[in-house]
């Protein structure tokens, strides 16, 4: 070892020009002619540069990675200096794959890209062109499976690797290429005709006719960078870089022989751009080999440990890391930061960031990796680092990502013996590690009475078979009740370094499985807390991801509305939507998006949301026939929301008979349509059932009293403990307006025609005349109640005469037509109430004490309170054990268009508030 000493007073400055990083040189001089370094600012020393104190006084501190020198000379080891840490600046290290080196377009813009970053060391690791490891497998597997073609194909690799030499390169260059190009397929000709031969390829023969790939590719590239004037060598890293196997298709770098060479070619050869093959390698008996899986990405992450890089550059075909698979979750985001722990967990769940041990070596040395798209420079990618630097505190940024693996089967343990007994789970182990499964996650409860493990789908049938035949006497007795198998499993991870320490997570991930209706099967989290697994049905996967992701990554709450109906209140509620969608965005953080509208003719149809400002034109002319089945799939297969809800704005019982499938496919229902409601009490009971026991809602305020709170108000009295007495009130906004204007002045059936207008009417107005709309209200207020009423069992009294009832007149244009005849009867009936002093008013009643509803035309004297409302009021009067000298009365206008479609808004707004909107 030589040392070199350098004679004080060398000027700090000359000592960094002719040695040091100079970026990062702070040296200074001082009296005695000391100067520091201060290394903390320089990734490319570190702990492995060896000073020596034999000559001299440069002593680095451990703690403070200060170097100082105590007297008036420092010593270092010349060939440390000169050769591993060439002059210059610290090193940026770069990786291109395949699909960024895959034509000579891409090539040169790949040398744009390195001669645009400014760092003074550049080492540039490249994969081979795209394809060609495949076509360099392809001709190894021709040539030992005795198929002559290898020939033609290895012709082909020549052409392509010719063809794209003589569109970069040009000159010398090309021509010096070229017969690099002639030679090395000479050789792999040799090489493959031995194969052909011997019928058989050993590892270290088809690595060295792949490895070729990397070796043009490279060898191109720096033909490329050298053309501008930047001067560029190409490292062959079979050279340098020394690794053993470690494992199947696994190898171990072997650090310090790596560095030692490494040292010996910078020694060789000082250029600053240095283009180095990836994925190859060689061992310490120099055979060559490759890094095997993902070889490239691992490559650039030895040098740049190796170099002591300032940062290692990914470039690829994407913006950066995303926070979910972007083709299952459409709105996923590119993330500006991740810790090493969160790449790590991350890769291991699938996401396509960086495989695990390419992380490890950078991250010894905390290196960043940066991930960048080498298509959208302007992106600034995801950098991979030792601390977030977005880590800002929020509970949501505790999550980073969410990933999911499918096609996996649970396989669950359980049994009494397995308590307390030690090596259960060790025995259970075993036999898995002896079929050879790979245990994706495992979970046991601390009652240890049962253990499960997640398996590759694949792998879990001899997993089962393996554990019936070890356990068969521990099942034959009883001491295991059972061996189980659940398969079409999925695991939903959830990865997040903050997670570890901030309460409350699990609970807002858990939160919102459970609205979106999705069974969580096991659970597991480790100790490191980096992530939390789930699994659960893999046809519910998706949606989890979807689910946990807006929770966490969207505006708070998202919800999908499929509307069907778009008549009167449909329309209005449209219209409504439109309107407020920003302002609930903006002060609400809920983001509502009508993703179809059906009618009973057409439906219009959207995955991300209508243009409401439209929406009556597209349905006109971009909509589709109507299929209520095709409708209801759209909204449950939709892929971007995790909620979703099914608006009813139809009177049509078919459409309200489909209300208990969609809760159960965890569609929420909510409707003005009473038909449901009023139906058959089985089915009522078997939906309110449904409803209670499951997370998805089913709201109906608008069902009675239109916007009027009734069903809120009466649900409040319930659920916190009074009991109801008696309802009474006008439930008609029509027989309220009919009664309310019929005062002599203008005929009954003008009336009629004037609420009809007024949108007061049911669609067929002798639903609201014939007291059966009213009959509705009362049971479904009666059922809310506790009542067990059918609506047959309600006595109503009709005010159609019966020449024009549903039996005897087919349409309610017809109906309308023919209600003047009845005019003068009407006249009588209203002259003779007003002759006593009272009027008219057509009530509803439910009678709790007695178990009984009742609908009948009643006289009130004039200054009853039902006596004094005006337009399309209803009143409703509460008469409950609290409110029992005095009702509880909601009044107000019960019908009509905008208060009908606002009582279904604040249902939706309900909706929003209970999947986690803000209230
Ligand atoms: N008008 C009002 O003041 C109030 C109305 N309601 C209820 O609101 C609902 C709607 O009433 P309106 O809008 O006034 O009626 P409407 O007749 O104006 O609208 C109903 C719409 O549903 C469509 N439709 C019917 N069957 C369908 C099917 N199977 N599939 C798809 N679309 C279908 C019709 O084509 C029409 O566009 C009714 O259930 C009514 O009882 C509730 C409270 C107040
Ligand atoms: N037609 C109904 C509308 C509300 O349910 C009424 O008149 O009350
Ligand atoms: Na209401």
């Amino acid at each position: 070892m030589r040392g070199l000493a350098v004679a004080s007073p060398l000027p700090p400055a000359a000592a960094a020009a002719r040695r040091w990083p100079r970026a990062s040189f702070s040296g200074r001089e001082t009296s005695t002619q000391c100067w520091k370094y201060d290394l903390s600012q320089d990734r490319s020393l570190g702990g492995s540069l060896r000073i020596g104190q034999s000559q001299g006084s440069l002593l680095r501190h451990h703690s403070t990675n200060l170097l100082r020198p105590a007297a008036a000379a420092i010593s270092v080891e010349q060939d440390d200096i000169n050769t591993y840490l060439p002059k210059g600046d610290m090193w940026s290290v770069h990786k291109f794959g395949g699909t960024c080196m895959g034509t000579p377009q891409r090539i040169q813009s790949v040398a744009d890209i390195v001669l645009g970053d400014s760092s003074e060391r550049k080492l540039v690791i490249v994969s081979a062109m795209s394809k060609v490891t495949d076509m360099m497998y392809n001709l190894v597997h021709k040539a030992q499976s005795r198929d002559d073609s290898y020939m033609i194909a290895l012709e082909e690799v020549f052409e392509k690797h010719m063809a794209a030499a003589k569109d970069l390169l040009d000159g010398e260059d090309l021509a010096s290429f070229l017969s690099q190009l002639h030679s090395d397929v000479s050789s792999l000709r040799a090489m493959l005709s031995a194969i052909y031969i011997a019928g058989h390829a050993t590892e270290s023969f088809s690595d060295f006719v792949v490895g070729h790939g990397e070796l043009w590719s490279a060898q191109m590239l720096s033909y490329a960078i050298k053309k501008s004037g930047a001067p560029c060598s190409w490292m062959d890293t079979r050279e340098v870089l020394v690794v053993k196997p470690s494992g199947p298709n696994q190898v171990d770098p072997d650090y310090l022989e790596s560095e030692n060479r490494l040292q010996k070619w910078f020694s060789r050869q000082p250029a600053e751009i240095i283009v180095a093959t990836g994925f190859i390698a060689s061992t310490a008996e120099n055979i060559p080999t490759t890094l095997k899986r993902d070889g490239s990405d691992f490559s650039a992450a030895i040098i740049g440990s190796l170099v002591r890089a300032r940062q290692v550059t990914i470039w690829t075909d994407v913006d950066g890391v995303f926070s979910a698979d972007p083709r299952k979750v459409s709105e996923a985001v590119i993330l500006s930061t991740l810790s090493y722990q969160e790449a790590w967990e991350m890769s291991y769940f699938g996401a396509n960031v960086l495989h695990p041990r390419t992380i490890i070596p950078v991250m010894k040395d905390n290196i960043p990796i940066v991930i960048r798209n080498m298509f959208n420079i302007s992106a600034p990618g995801t950098m991979i680092c030792r601390q977030p630097a977005n880590d800002n505190g929020d509970l949501d940024a505790c999550v980073k990502s969410f990933a999911t693996i499918d096609n996996l089967a649970l396989v669950n343990v359980e049994g009494t013996g397995m308590a307390g007994v030690p090596g259960t789970s060790s025995a259970i182990f075993s036999v898995v590690k002896d079929v050879g499964a790979n245990v994706i996650m495992i979970s046991q409860a601390s009652s240890e009475h049962s253990i499960c493990f997640a398996v590759p789908e694949k792998e879990v049938a001899a997993v089962s078979a393996a554990l019936h035949v070890r356990f068969r006497e521990a099942l034959a007795v009883g001491r295991l009740s059972k061996v189980e198998v659940i398969n079409g499993c999925s695991i939903l991870a959830a990865v997040g370094l903050r997670m570890a320490s901030t309460p409350g997570v699990s609970a807002i991930l858990f939160d919102a499985l459970a609205k979106a209706n999705i069974n969580v099967r096991a659970i597991a989290q480790g100790c490191s807390e980096y992530n939390i697994t789930v699994v659960l049905k893999q046809e519910d996967c998706v949606r989890a991801l979807r689910a946990a992701h807006s929770r966490f990554f969207l505006s708070k709450t998202t919800l999908a509305v499929g509307i069907i109906g778009p008549g009167l209140i449909g329309g209005t509620l449209l219209n409504q939507l439109k309107d407020q969608a920003a302002v609930l965005k903006e002060n609400m953080n809920i983001d509502l998006r009508v993703i179809g509208i059906t009618g009973s003719s057409t439906m219009l149809l959207s995955d991300t949301g209508i243009d409401l400002t439209q929406w009556k034109e597209l349905l006109r002319k971009e909509a589709e026939p109507a299929d209520l089945a095709n409708f209801v799939r759209h909204m449950s297969d939709n892929h971007v929301f995790p909620n979703k809800v099914l608006v009813d704005c139809t009177a049509d019982t078919s459409v309200a008979s489909h209300y208990y499938d969609w809760l159960k496919k965890g569609i929420h229902v909510i409707t003005p349509n009473k038909k449901a409601n009023s139906g058959p009490l089985d089915q009522y009971l078997k939906l309110r059932t449904l409803q209670r026991a499951s997370y998805t809602h089913y709201f109906y305020e608008a069902t009675v009293g239109a916007g009027l709170p009734i069903i809120s108000t009466l649900r409040g009295l319930l659920e916190t403990g009074d009991k109801i007495l008696h309802i009474e009130g006008i439930f008609s906004g029509t027989l309220s307006y009919i009664f309310n204007n019929f005062e002599g002045t203008r005929t009954f059936s003008d009336v009629v025609a004037e609420a009809k207008e007024a949108g007061y009417t049911e669609p067929d107005p002798r639903d609201d005349l014939s007291g059966t709309d009213v009959a509705r209200k009362v049971i479904i207020l009666a059922r809310e109640s506790g009542l067990t009423l059918e609506l047959s069992d309600i006595p109503v009294k009709s005010l159609v005469p019966e020449a024009l009832a549903v039996r005897s007149c087919s349409s309610a244009d017809e109906f309308m037509q023919k209600l003047p005849s009845f005019d003068e009867d009407w006249a009588k009936q209203r002259s003779e109430a007003e002759a006593a002093g009272e009027v008219l008013r057509y009530v509803g009643v439910v009678d709790a004490v007695n178990q009984k509803g009742q609908v009948e035309l009643r006289r009130y004297k004039r200054d009853h309170p039902f006596a004094q409302l005006s337009g399309s009021d209803n009143i409703i009067a509460f008469t409950t054990s609290r409110y029992k000298e005095q009702p509880l009365i909601v009044r107000g206008p019960g019908a009509g268009a905008e208060v009908t479609a606002g009582g279904v808004f604040c249902d939706i707004l309900r909706l929003a508030s209970s999947l986690g909107a803000p209230s």
